[in-house]
């Protein structure tokens, strides 16, 4: 029976777009069942239309689903990536996670095993906050966090967060040091199915 990853993402300009399909990517590569999911947008379109990078994931995005409770109950794994907002998640991601109040009150969300990626506009623009605000409301939910650690050189090459893949996102939209950063992703889903892989064999 393969694993099943869950990659819940938001994205305003496409950024964690592209690291949840790598992640996607990855996840199908090592053999397990993918979903990836967006977590609902809550800006109005006048905000989404000020900006034409925004519009233009709004449109390129159109095919991933939008993230349900079915989708964390259905996983044995999941990713979250999200953009800096002032050094938290974005609020589309945390109002995700709220609305998760009914599972986590029936013990539902417990025993997932979770990684987390993040973008910022500058190298340390929030990133480790942001994973790390992910993973305090994963140990809320009893999760078994997996985080990057220092175990992959690509990790280094990346930036060398251990926490979880960083990228850094110039004002023009641009993904700095991409292919480093994919490399990264990728080994940060390999190492989460790697270990869920392990734990359900042992079940
Ligand atoms: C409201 C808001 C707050 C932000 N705060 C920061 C910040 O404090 N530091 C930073 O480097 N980038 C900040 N950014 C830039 C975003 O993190 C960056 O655009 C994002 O990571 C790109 O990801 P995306 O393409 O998936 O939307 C902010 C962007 C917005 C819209």
């Amino acid at each position: 029976m393969s694993e099943k990853l869950l990659v819940v993402f938001y994205s305003s300009t496409g950024s964690n777009t592209q690291l949840a399909r790598w992640s996607k990517e990855a996840g199908e590569a090592f053999g397990a069942e993918v979903r990836i999911r967006q977590a609902q947008e809550l800006a109005p379109d006048v905000a989404i239309d000020s900006n034409p990078l925004w519009r233009k994931n709004v449109e390129e995005s159109k095919d991933i689903p939008v993230a349900t409770s079915d989708d964390l109950l259905w996983a044995d794994a999941i990713v979250f990536s999200s953009p800096s907002r002032f050094g938290v998640m974005a609020s589309q991601m945390k109002q995700f996670m709220d609305l998760q109040g009914g599972l986590w009150a029936q013990g539902k969300l417990a025993n997932k095993f979770v990684t987390a990626m993040s973008s910022a506009q500058n190298p340390n623009g929030g990133q480790e906050q942001v994973i790390q605000g992910i993973y305090t409301v994963m140990q809320h939910w009893g999760a078994v966090i997996v985080p990057a650690g220092y175990v992959n050189v690509s990790t280094f090459a990346a930036g060398g967060n251990p926490y979880g893949t960083s990228a850094t996102i110039d004002g023009e939209g641009t993904m700095q040091n991409a292919a480093n950063v994919k490399a990264a992703a990728s080994d940060q889903v390999t190492r989460l199915l790697t270990i869920t892989k392990a734990y359900l064999a042992g079940k």
